[in-house]
């Protein structure tokens, strides 16, 4: 396995109030191509910063993030956008999806933009996305006649329109019943089977249960991380390992 995401002491503040609030402290970590990673920790204590900046959507103070051996942390902005587009997808809690456009024109949205765009090629694949998460049938619906998790999943598949190397989630499940979680969770592992990394930031061990590694950060630390095995939905031991991870985090402080 090689490392996708590398950070080597990643520091993050911004200014607030005339001062600086420090973020992210030294950050070290490492993400492999294919693992399938949760980071979890406090309100507050710096996962979504950690997200945006391992994926470049935000800038690091000092330190170096890697992407695939490359250093992006120093790309100008039209490069690390190039990175974002071809190579990494993103889904978010807040779905913000386009509402005067059907299911299927969200989902090939992103990759029309693009200079050499083939409309039948990227509508097949818009196509076959919505197979996998199994919203075909719904492929003409304005996006006002969706649930929460039909929305997700139109999400999901506008993220990986442009098969990306790493998919990245902010609380995806954050706004969803567990019904729905579990679902996603579903499709996710689903999609991470096929060799898409997937690194998620949850509140929900029971979300965490289902992925493989587990970073914990306390105001801004990455304090623990822990280690499992690939999740099987076949053997369902998931109550088993949310409660392993929540006697994990409670070792370690929270
Ligand atoms: N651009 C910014 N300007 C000022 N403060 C910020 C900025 N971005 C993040 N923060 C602060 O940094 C801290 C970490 O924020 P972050 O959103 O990364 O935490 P989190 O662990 O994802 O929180 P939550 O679980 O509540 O979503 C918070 O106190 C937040 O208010």
């Amino acid at each position: 396995m090689s490392t996708i995401v590398e950070a080597r002491s990643l520091n993050k503040k911004v200014d607030l109030d005339n001062n600086k609030l420090h973020i992210l402290k030294d950050v070290n970590l490492e993400i492999e191509e294919g693992e399938f990673v949760a980071v979890m920790g406090p309100s507050g204590s710096g996962k979504s910063t950690l997200l945006y900046n391992l994926s470049g959507m935000d800038r690091i103070t000092s330190g170096s993030v890697k992407f695939k051996g490359s250093e992006i942390a120093s790309l100008k902005e039209e490069e690390l956008a190039q990175i974002r587009l071809n190579n990494m997808g993103f889904i978010f809690q807040d779905i913000n999806l386009l509402k005067n456009l059907s299911l299927i024109d969200n989902v090939m949205f992103p990759a029309l933009v693009s200079k050499n765009a083939d409309k039948n090629v990227i509508n097949q694949k818009a196509k076959k996305l919505l197979e996998m998460t199994g919203i075909e049938k719904l492929a003409e619906n304005n996006i006002t006649q969706g649930s929460g998790g039909q929305l997700q999943r139109v999400a999901i598949c506008r993220a990986l329109i442009h098969e990306p190397d790493i998919l990245f989630g902010d609380e995806p499940t954050g706004a969803l019943d567990s019904k729905s979680t579990a679902e996603i969770m579903a499709i996710l592992a689903e999609i991470n089977k096929k060799g898409t990394t997937v690194m998620l930031v949850t509140h929900d061990a029971n979300v965490a249960a289902k992925t493989e590694r587990v970073l914990f950060i306390v105001d801004g630390n990455l304090v623990a991380q822990k280690e499992m095995s690939k999740y099987d939905p076949k053997h369902d031991d998931s109550k088993k390992r949310e409660e392993s991870i929540l006697k994990w985090l409670v070792e370690n402080g929270l």
